[in-house]
This record gives C-alpha cells, sequence and structure tokens, in this order.
C-alpha cells in the first residue's frame, strides 16, 4: 500500500523522540487516528549508522502484532523526511506516569509486568531481541495497557553487535557491558535481565544499579542490588530470579508469567472465574 503526506491531516505535536518528532495525524480517506514519526535524513546521516537502525526498525515492527506491541502500519519518504505510520496510543509515554506517581502499587506494576513478559515472549518466538526495554521506550494506551514502542535497538538473534550507547547504562545486562573481549555473543536473554530491572524501577521508582556510570557498570557487572523492605517477598522474588548474572539461569518468560506475584495480581477478575464455577 503507498502512503504520501497528503493522505493525512496532521494535527498536534505529540512530543520530541532522540531523532524525530511525532504528529498525531488522521488518515483522511479513512478517518483512522495515528502516529506520524517524522525523521530527517540529514540528522540520521550524521547519526553514525542512525540509517540503519531506522531501516530495521521498520523491518521488524512492520511484521509484528501483539497488543503490548506498538504497530508499525506504514512508512514513505520524501527528499528530506522518512515517516512512520505508527499506533496511537492515547495515555502517552508510561516513564511520565511513573515519574509522576513514583513508584507503582504492586498490582500496577504485576499487570505491566505481565504485559511485557507477554509481548517478550511473542518477540523472542520470532527471534527478536529488543535490547532496549526501559520505560522511556513504553507508551500507555488509553485503556492502560502498555506497549512496547522504539525498535531501533532491536535485532535478530543470536548477535554481538557492539552497541554504541548513548542512553542509560541501568538497562544494561552484565553480558552486554564491555566484559574486554568485544566478541561477546549475546541472545534473547539480555530482554529478560531488562525485565527485571524493569520490574524493580516500576516497584522503587529509581532503577537497582543507579549510581555513577563506572559504579553502575561494576554493580551491574555484580548484580550488586538492594531491594527496600516496602517491596513485598514475591516481588523480590521475581527480581531475584532476573537479575542473575548468568543469562542461562534468568527465569524463563513462560515461569514469569506463572509467577506467583504475576497471577496474585493478574489471574482475570478470579471472582469471574469463581462465578463461572457457580461459587458465591
Ligand atoms: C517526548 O514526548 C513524546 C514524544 C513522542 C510522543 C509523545 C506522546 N505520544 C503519545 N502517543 C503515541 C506516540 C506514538 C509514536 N504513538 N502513540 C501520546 C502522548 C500523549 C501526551 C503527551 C505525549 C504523548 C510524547
Amino acid at each position: 500500500k503507498q502512503f504520501h503526506l497528503g493522505m493525512f491531516e496532521i494535527g498536534r505535536p505529540l512530543g520530541k523522540g532522540k531523532f524525530g518528532r511525532v504528529y498525531l495525524a488522521r488518515e483522511r480517506s479513512s478517518n483512522f487516528i495515528c502516529a506520524l514519526k517524522v525523521l530527517y535524513k540529514s540528522e540520521l546521516q550524521h547519526g553514525g549508522g542512525v540509517e540503519k537502525q531506522v531501516r530495521r526498525e521498520i523491518e521488524i515492527q512492520s511484521n509484528l502484532r501483539h497488543p503490548n506491541i506498538l504497530k508499525l502500519y506504514g512508512h514513505f519518504h520524501d527528499s528530506k523526511r522518512i515517516f512512520l505510520i505508527l499506533e496511537f496510543a492515547g495515555k502517552g509515554e508510561l516513564y511520565k506516569h511513573l515519574r509522576r506517581e513514583t513508584r507503582f502499587p504492586e498490582w500496577k506494576a504485576a499487570q505491566y509486568i505481565a504485559q511485557m513478559a507477554s509481548a517478550l515472549r511473542y518477540l523472542h518466538r520470532k527471534h527478536v531481541i529488543h535490547r532496549d526495554i526501559k520505560p522511556e521506550n513504553i507508551l500507555m494506551g488509553i485503556h492502560g495497557e502498555i506497549k512496547i514502542s522504539d525498535f531501533g535497538w532491536s535485532v535478530h538473534a543470536p548477535n554481538n553487535r557492539r552497541a554504541t550507547l548513548c542512553g542509560t547504562l541501568d538497562y544494561l545486562p552484565p553480558e552486554m557491558i564491555r566484559s574486554g573481549s568485544q566478541d561477546k555473543w549475546y541472545n534473547e536473554k539480555v530482554d529478560l535481565w531488562s525485565l527485571g530491572v524493569l520490574t524493580y524501577e516500576f516497584l522503587v521508582g529509581e532503577a537497582p544499579f543507579e549510581d555513577t556510570p563506572i559504579m553502575t557498570q561494576k554493580r551491574i557487572a555484580r548484580a550488586d542490588m538492594t531491594i527496600p523492605e516496602f517491596v513485598s517477598k514475591e516481588a523480590k522474588d521475581l527480581i531475584k530470579r532476573l537479575l542473575v548474572l548468568d543469562p542461562d539461569k534468568r527465569l524463563p518468560l513462560e515461569d514469569v508469567l506463572q509467577h506467583p506475584w504475576i497471577l496474585k495480581h493478574c489471574v482475570k477478575g478470579e471472582r469471574a472465574t469463581n462465578r463461572e464455577k457457580g461459587s458465591k
């Protein structure tokens, strides 16, 4: 399907990302509301291989269909710009909600982590590693459901691409922190570590290894973190089973979705199932 700018009525700017601006937009013939991400080719050229990243983002994200993954409906370009036609998530960036609320109550954090685990399980079945799971890359739909966005860093597993990092180190797993040997192969299990960091940050309001850059690297390499007393023991247990140095010993996504902390907060309407069974 060929898209072009004239097909869209551009609404208010939603905000600025790293490499482009995002606008609310409506496709004229269908009145379909979407988000239009505009990237300037000039900025991409100097972004040090960012153009490859955008191509990868388009190629990977356009083939994904999952309720917790932001849909990429299509793309087009003109002489100066690349346009990504993205699903519109009505409640915006999750990290803004997190900062405003400081930290999420356990029932809310558990629901978000269950949705993330479900989305990651879908990605890993397609041998896609996201590699950049953090609150800044998660949007929220109008019903409060979360959507992983920004596939600029995702790759097909296994992979040893050196990530030229400009963002935070907080979410990097030990195997991606410079381990001396550049040819460290890593796989989907990097997303399990990041899911553990995300669980911690949702419940505590800051990342587990947050420190100066040097200290953060040291603390990640030793999985050196303390979980505050106000975190429930079930949540503590899940965090500890994900923030494990050995990637092969991290809790698989299937088991995350069956973890007591998740089941306690996410079983679909306990009463609803009992009603089905006829009990009061
Ligand atoms: C830096 O702030 C940024 C940047 C980009 C988008 C938003 C933003 N986005 C969306 N929804 C979106 C965005 C995309 C790609 N799909 N759906 C909704 C919002 C609502 C209030 C404020 C801000 C919003 C913010």
